[in-house]
């Protein structure tokens, strides 16, 4: 069990995963990992060293190879395609590259959030059926402060706008974990923190778990309070941030390199 969270509350249980993809490289070695409703999690680790692995294989898009991932009280890598489909709908994704449709308008981007509640999702997107998604996808967009661009086409917007509308669309889908792989990425730091100002604040206010990978260290300083650290595909460290010094995290970039030792991994297998 997780220093961090009892059994009761974890939402993610992750034991022993790894995953080895097709054409060998093995992207995870023997993972444990836990998370409790409402924690935040940062996630750090070099290029290649296997966080969006790792996110995939929490929501089944990417198949563990073996091991066990429990999330919301499913095991993923035994589940039914309608149980995956129902731990799919309570785990919202934030991505670095931001796919809202460009030629919608934001207000139909943020409703089509909610398409994966919905018992038909031909009636959520019909004209008489909208009002009350309507009125939630306004209120979500109100949340991180877009309402007056509802009616926009999402292509006018720029980097920042377009990553807090994916944050309302993401809210439309009511979710109870929200996966975001380095959602800040692609924006000037002042939008960046803007945008994790946002998602921080929403994730505690609905006591949502966040999984959060960010390349920035800084912005781990400033945001997390867990750190889980990969090195290589193997767990390197699972801490509070106040316990781990700067040279600590600067090692995760600076040291051995990740392909290197994962040819040593993949020769090992
Ligand atoms: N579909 C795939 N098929 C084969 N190898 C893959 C696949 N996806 C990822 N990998 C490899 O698995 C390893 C881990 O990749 P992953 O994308 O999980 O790392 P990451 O830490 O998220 O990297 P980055 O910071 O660059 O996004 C890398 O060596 C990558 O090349």
């Amino acid at each position: 069990m997780s220093q961090w969270s009892s059994a009761q509350d974890e939402v993610i249980r992750v034991r022993n995963l790894t995953k080895v993809y097709r054409n060998g490289t093995q992207a995870l070695h023997d993972i444990d990992f836990s998370a409790a409703a409402g924690e935040t999690v940062v996630l750090l680790g070099a290029n290649g060293s296997g966080k969006s692995t790792l996110q995939k294989c929490l929501n089944g898009l990417v198949a563990a190879t073996s091991g066990s991932v429990n999330v919301l009280g499913t095991e993923v890598t035994s589940a039914n395609k309608r149980q995956l489909t129902q731990v799919r709908q309570q785990v919202g994704m934030v991505h670095q590259r931001i796919h809202l449709v460009r030629e919608l308008s934001v207000l139909t981007n943020v409703i089509h959030g909610g398409l994966g509640r919905a018992p038909s999702p031909r009636n959520w997107l019909s004209a008489t059926a909208k009002k009350a998604q309507r009125e939630e996808a306004l209120e979500a967009l109100n949340r991180v402060g877009m309402a007056h661009v509802a009616g926009k086409r999402a292509e006018q917007l720029s980097g920042g706008q377009q990553q807090r509308v994916a944050i309302a669309r993401m809210l439309m889908q009511r979710p109870k974990i929200v996966l975001a792989d380095e959602p800040v990425a692609a924006l000037d730091p002042r939008a960046g923190r803007a945008v994790m100002d946002m998602l921080w604040d929403i994730t505690e206010e609905h006591n949502l778990t966040l999984v959060c990978t960010l390349h920035q260290l800084e912005l781990a300083r400033d945001y997390g309070s867990r750190i889980v650290a990969l090195r290589a595909g193997s767990l390197d460290i699972d801490a509070h941030i106040s316990e781990l010094a700067d040279h600590q995290l600067q090692g995760l970039y600076t040291s051995e390199h990740d392909y290197d030792q994962r040819s040593d991994m993949r020769g090992a297998a």
